[in-house]
């Protein structure tokens, strides 16, 4: 497939109306947990982006039917399925990959897993899912592939190593399958690992704390069929946010999912950034201070990610292109990933005032004026934060592998262009 590139001119303002894509990350747990089942399965509002396709293809192999009933609509039934080998070039393409074992293991006994992929945002450890697999009652060994086996999952009292995403959700379709009560502690209680719990619920699980991080898992549940729709994606929602503000454009984000987007809204107010909820709409006005909020006593600022509900690690770049059109000074301090900040070489280059003090932390000294430059993505949020970048830059930029951008946000420079953005993409879409 050839590369793709975004040839973007910069300095339009934008306005007008945006609906967020469904949640990538509560698509992708969601289609693998799907295979739980024997039952059909209806997901809407599913994002028709390469990680589910990719994803759509692996569940296939393994011998589920999955068919699109309309653009965004998925149907998928896992009549039978067989724990065959898994495409390691697939496997490779996403993180989400990971997402198999537990559906799997539940339902086929074992499951051998090609390494995963992802983004490219520093060490992304797999022992929390091996942890808590083993505590259900697997065996895992682990060669050039992870190899699970469990003839039989049974409840226990798991306290997860750290409130991994994927390792919550893979221990939460196990638990769901095994014999006995769950508790699954320290878990990760994003707005995805909620959606997938609700999804489980619809097909006959039985799941308390949702939300929290203790859930209380009541397996083996008897699952049947389901028609669910997908969550609102907060962090499309928080992209479209730094987009308005860095155009200084009025923007109403649709349907935007707005009991979740708290601590999204916290981390923008920090910038100068306010936001009106009007129903489930999110409008953020034009005329924006953009004045970033010393700490009591004129004190240097922060604005840091940790595990939800506070401000999530996948807004940590958008924030960061956002700081450069805001007055003032902010340290931001990316907790979880040790290479997701080096992205910030290329807004230097555009004429940011970065200080990168170490893989974790950046000083920002805004406003600045950004100049058009050629860029390559090197993962999902940090494409979009150089599109962010680039469409408010004066001047020409050119995004090289936006591929990156495509893995998570569908047919954004479309629906970015309806909106008033001048992006090119290259090659042209089809249909
Ligand atoms: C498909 C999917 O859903 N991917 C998301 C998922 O990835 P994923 O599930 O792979 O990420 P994890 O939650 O496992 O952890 C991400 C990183 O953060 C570190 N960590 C985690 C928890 C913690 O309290 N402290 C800490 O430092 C981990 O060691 C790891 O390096 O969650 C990440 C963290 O929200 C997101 O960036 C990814 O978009
Ligand atoms: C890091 C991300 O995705 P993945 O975990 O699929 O690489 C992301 O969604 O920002």
């Amino acid at each position: 497939m050839a590369p793709i590139q975004y040839i973007v001119e910069g300095g339009h303002r934008l306005s007008g109306s945006i609906e967020p894509s469904g949640n990538k990350n509560s698509a992708l747990p969601i289609i693998a947990a799907a295979l739980l089942t024997e039952h059909p399965v209806t997901l809407q509002n599913v994002p028709r982006i390469r990680d589910t396709e990719t994803l759509v293809e692996l569940i296939r192999s393994v011998g589920a039917s999955a068919e699109w009933s309309s653009r965004n609509t998925l149907v998928i039934h896992a009549k039978s399925i067989r724990a065959a080998d898994l495409d390691p070039d697939l496997c490779v393409r996403i993180r989400a990959s990971i997402l198999l074992a537990g559906p799997l293991l539940a339902r086929c006994g074992e499951v051998m897993l090609p390494p995963p992929g992802g983004d490219v945002i520093g060490r992304r450890r797999l022992d929390t899912h091996v942890l808590a697999l083993e505590q259900l009652g697997a065996k895992v060994t682990a060669t050039d592939r992870l190899e699970f086996r469990a003839p039989k999952l049974t409840g226990a009292d798991v306290f997860l190593d750290e409130p991994s995403v994927t390792a919550t959700e893979n221990a939460l379709v196990a638990a769901v399958a095994a014999d006995g009560v769950t508790y699954l502690r320290n878990a990760a209680s994003e707005p995805h690992v909620q959606d997938l719990a609700n999804f489980l619920v619809a097909l006959g699980a039985r799941i308390e704390g949702i939300g929290t991080n203790t859930m209380v898992i009541h397996g083996p549940a008897t699952l049947g069929e389901a028609t669910y729709a997908i969550q609102p994606d907060h962090i499309e929602v928080g992209s479209l946010i730094g987009l308005a503000a860095v155009t200084r454009s009025p923007l109403r984000i649709v349907r935007a999912g707005v009991e979740h987007l708290r601590s999204i809204r916290m981390g923008f107010e920090r910038l100068g950034i306010v936001c009106r909820v009007e129903g489930d709409d999110l409008i953020v006005p034009s005329n924006q201070t953009l004045k970033i909020q010393d700490d009591f006593g004129g004190h240097v600022p922060k604005l840091e990610d940790q595990p939800w509900p506070a401000f999530p690690a996948d807004l940590m770049s958008i924030a960061i292109v956002t700081a450069t059109q805001c007055e003032g000074v902010i340290l931001m301090f990316e907790k979880m990933f040790e290479s997701r900040m080096f992205f910030v070489d290329k807004l230097i280059a555009m004429g940011a005032r970065i200080v990168l003090c170490d893989p974790h932390r950046a000083i920002i000294a805004g406003p600045s004026r950004l100049r058009g430059a050629s860029m390559i993505s090197p993962d999902i949020r940090a494409g979009m934060a150089m599109l962010l970048a680039a469409v408010c830059a004066e001047g020409t930029s050119t995004i090289n592998n936006a591929d990156q951008i495509e893995r998570g946000y569908e047919r954004i420079d479309e629906r970015l262009n309806a909106l008033g953005a001048k992006i090119r993409r290259v090659p042209e879409r089809k249909g």
